[in-house]
C-alpha cells in the first residue's frame, strides 16, 4: 500500500515536473515570440518613419503606445523629448497620432489655428456632451460656440463681478463656521477637500443664482459629483460603455438640467415689474438672443449652466488647492500677503480689518501675484488638443540642426499644444521651477502679447508670443479668467487675514502633481496645518 503510494506519487511527480517543463518551456517560446514581434515592430518603425513627418517617439506596445510615460508625468515625457526631438515630434496614444508643437510658435500654431484647419470639438465631444448636455459647447457648430461664449463673458461684467466680493465672503465665513475641519483655534486640513467645497459653494452662490446655492447643501452635491465622475479619460473614445457610473452620470445630468429648467419657468413666471434683485448668469441668459433673433431656449440655458459650473469648478479649486500649500510651504509670503493688506486696506475700528470689496482686492498686487505664479507651475490643463481637418505645414528645428524644416502634418493626427512648457522653460522664466511671486515684479513684460482679435465673443490678445498662457488662446479661450482672478484673489485674501498656513508635520516641500485626473491637482494626502491669527 505504502509502496504502490509511492510509485503513484512519484508517477504524480514526475507527471506534474513533466508539464511544468513543458508549460515552463511554452512560455519561454512565448516571451521570445513576443520580444521578436516587438523588435520587429521597433525595427519597422525606424525602417519606415516618414522623412516629411515629425519623428515619432519610439514605443514596443502597439495602440498603447506612450500612453503610460505621457500619463504619469506629461510635463517630464514633453521635456524629455523636447531635448531630444526639439518643438514638433509625434507619439502614440492609445492608436491615436498626436503630434506636439511646444514653444511660443508651437502654442500659436495649434491654439491659434485656422477654423477650417483644427477642430476642438471633434475631441471634446464624447466626454462633454453626455456631462453639459446637448445643443451646447462642443455638441454645437463654433460658431454657435462662439456666440454662447459671448453671452456667457457679457453676463460677466464688472457690474456682476463686483457683486460677487461680498457673497464669496458670506460663503466663506459660512464655511468656515460650518466645516469641522475649521473649529478651535488650530487645526490640519486636506486642502484639495476643503478648497473643491469652498469653491463649489462660492461659484454656485455667485454664477449660478441664490435658488441653486442651498441644492449645494443636499441633493447637487451628490449629483454633482455623479456628474464629474463622467469625466474620465476613458469616456473620451467611449462615453456610451454601460457602466454603472455612466447610468449615474446621465442620471444627475438629467436631474439637473431638470432642476434649471424649473428655476428658469418660476423666474418667467414672476410678475411683471417685480425688481431685479440679483446679478446672475440665469437672469442674463434669460434675457439673451441668437443672431438670428432667437432667444436661447431653456433646455440649452440649463445645459450652458452646467457646463459653466464644471468648466470653471476643477481648475479654481485645483489652483486654490495650490495657493494653499504653496503658502504653507513659503510662511515669509503669506506674511507679506498679510501685511498688504494692513498696509492697503489698514484695519478697522474694532481691530478687525473691513470686508473686502471687488476694488480693494484689485489693489492688493502681491495678492494677485501669487495667483498668476501659481498659475505658472500648476496649470490645470496640461494639454490641449486639436483634430487635424487638413493637411498642414509646420516649421521647425530639431535641436542638433542649424536650419530649420518643414513636417507635413496628415489628417487623422491629432494636434497637441502644452503652454504649461514654456511657462516652465528657463529660455522664459529664470530658475523656473521655483514658486516665485515677486518674480512678475521684475518680469512685467511677459504678458499676453498685444495683438487683439475677436472670434465672435469680444477682443481677445492672441497670445502669440507669449510664454504665459495658463487660460489658452484663441477662439477656445478661457472666458473665465476674471471671474477666477477674484475668486481665487478672495479665498488667498481672507485664508491669509484668518490664518496662519504651514505644512503638515514632516512634510518639506508641496505634494507632487496628481496627472491621472483630466484636470492636474495636488497628489493626495494634501494636509496643511492652520492656526487662526
Ligand atoms: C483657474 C481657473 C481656470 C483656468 C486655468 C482655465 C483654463 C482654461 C483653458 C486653458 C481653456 C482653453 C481650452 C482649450 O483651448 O481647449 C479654457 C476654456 C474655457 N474656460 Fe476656463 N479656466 C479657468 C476657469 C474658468 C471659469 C471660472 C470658467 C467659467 C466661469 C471657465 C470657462 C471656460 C470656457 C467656457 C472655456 C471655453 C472652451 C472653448 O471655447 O472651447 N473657465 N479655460
Amino acid at each position: 500500500m505504502a509502496l504502490a503510494f509511492s510509485l503513484s506519487k512519484d508517477f504524480a511527480v514526475s507527471a506534474i515536473g513533466s508539464m511544468t517543463s513543458k508549460a515552463a518551456l511554452l512560455g519561454v517560446e512565448a516571451i521570445v515570440l513576443i520580444t521578436v514581434i516587438l523588435a520587429l515592430h521597433m525595427v519597422i518603425q525606424f525602417l519606415f518613419a516618414k522623412k516629411d513627418e515629425p519623428p515619432v517617439v519610439p514605443y514596443w506596445m502597439p495602440f498603447i503606445g506612450s500612453a503610460i510615460a505621457y500619463g504619469q508625468d506629461p510635463y517630464a515625457f514633453f521635456f524629455r523629448c523636447r531635448q531630444k526631438y526639439g518643438d514638433v515630434f509625434s507619439f502614440i496614444l492609445l492608436g491615436k497620432k498626436m503630434t506636439v508643437c511646444l514653444g511660443t510658435q508651437g502654442n500659436d500654431f495649434v491654439l491659434n489655428g485656422r477654423l477650417q484647419d483644427v477642430n476642438a470639438e471633434e475631441i471634446y465631444k464624447n466626454l462633454t456632451t453626455p456631462v453639459f448636455g446637448s445643443g451646447v459647447v462642443y455638441d454645437c457648430s463654433n460658431a454657435i460656440l462662439m456666440e454662447q461664449k459671448k453671452f456667457l463673458k457679457f453676463g460677466l461684467t464688472t457690474e456682476a463681478l463686483q457683486s460677487y466680493v461680498p457673497l464669496f465672503e458670506g460663503e466663506f465665513y459660512d464655511f468656515l463656521s460650518h466645516s469641522p475641519a475649521f473649529q478651535g483655534f488650530e487645526g490640519s486640513i486636506c486642502v484639495t477637500k476643503a478648497m473643491a467645497e469652498l469653491t463649489i459653494f462660492m461659484a454656485s452662490r455667485t454664477l449660478q443664482g441664490k435658488e441653486v446655492r442651498p441644492k449645494f447643501d443636499s441633493t447637487f452635491a451628490e449629483l454633482y459629483h455623479d456628474l464629474d465622475m463622467g469625466f474620465t479619460p476613458v469616456n473620451f473614445m467611449m462615453p456610451w460603455l454601460p457602466l454603472p457610473a455612466n447610468r449615474r452620470r446621465d442620471h444627475a445630468q438629467h436631474t439637473l438640467a431638470n432642476t434649471y429648467i424649473e428655476i428658469i419657468k418660476a423666474r418667467r413666471n414672476l410678475e411683471e415689474g417685480q425688481p431685479l434683485t440679483e446679478n446672475d448668469m440665469i437672469w442674463h441668459l434669460m434675457s439673451c438672443r441668437y443672431k438670428n433673433g432667437n432667444p436661447i431656449p431653456d433646455q440649452q440655458i440649463a445645459h450652458m449652466m452646467i457646463a459653466l459650473l464644471m468648466a470653471g469648478q476643477h481648475s479654481s479649486s485645483s489652483i486654490a488647492s495650490w495657493i494653499m500649500l504653496r503658502l504653507a510651504s513659503r510662511p515669509d509670503i503669506a506674511e507679506e500677503l498679510y501685511q498688504e493688506q494692513v498696509r492697503v486696506l489698514g484695519p478697522s475700528d474694532k481691530g478687525q480689518m473691513k470686508r473686502l470689496t471687488y476694488e480693494e482686492i484689485g489693489l492688493l498686487n502681491l495678492n494677485s501675484l501669487v495667483v498668476k505664479e501659481t498659475l505658472r507651475l500648476h496649470a490645470p490643463i496640461h494639454s490641449i488638443m486639436r483634430a487635424v481637418k487638413l493637411p498642414l505645414t509646420v516649421q521647425t528645428n530639431k535641436p542638433s540642426e542649424l536650419e530649420s524644416r518643414l513636417y507635413n502634418i496628415p489628417t487623422p493626427h491629432v494636434l497637441l499644444s502644452a503652454p504649461g512648457v514654456t511657462a516652465q522653460s528657463s529660455a522664459h522664466f529664470a530658475n523656473p521651477s521655483s514658486w516665485d511671486p515677486h518674480r512678475w515684479e521684475a518680469q512685467p513684460t511677459v504678458k499676453d502679447g498685444d495683438e487683439k482679435v475677436d472670434y465672435g465673443y469680444g477682443l481677445v490678445t492672441k497670445g502669440a508670443s507669449s510664454p504665459y498662457l495658463p487660460f489658452g488662446a484663441g477662439r477656445h479661450r478661457c472666458i473665465g479668467e476674471q471671474f477666477a482672478y477674484l475668486q481665487l484673489g478672495t479665498i488667498t485674501a481672507l485664508m491669509v487675514r484668518q490664518f496662519k498656513l504651514r505644512l503638515a508635520d514632516g512634510e518639506t516641500d508641496v505634494p507632487k502633481t496628481n496627472y491621472m485626473s483630466l484636470f492636474t491637482r495636488p497628489l493626495d494626502p494634501a494636509i496643511i496645518r492652520w492656526e487662526s491669527r
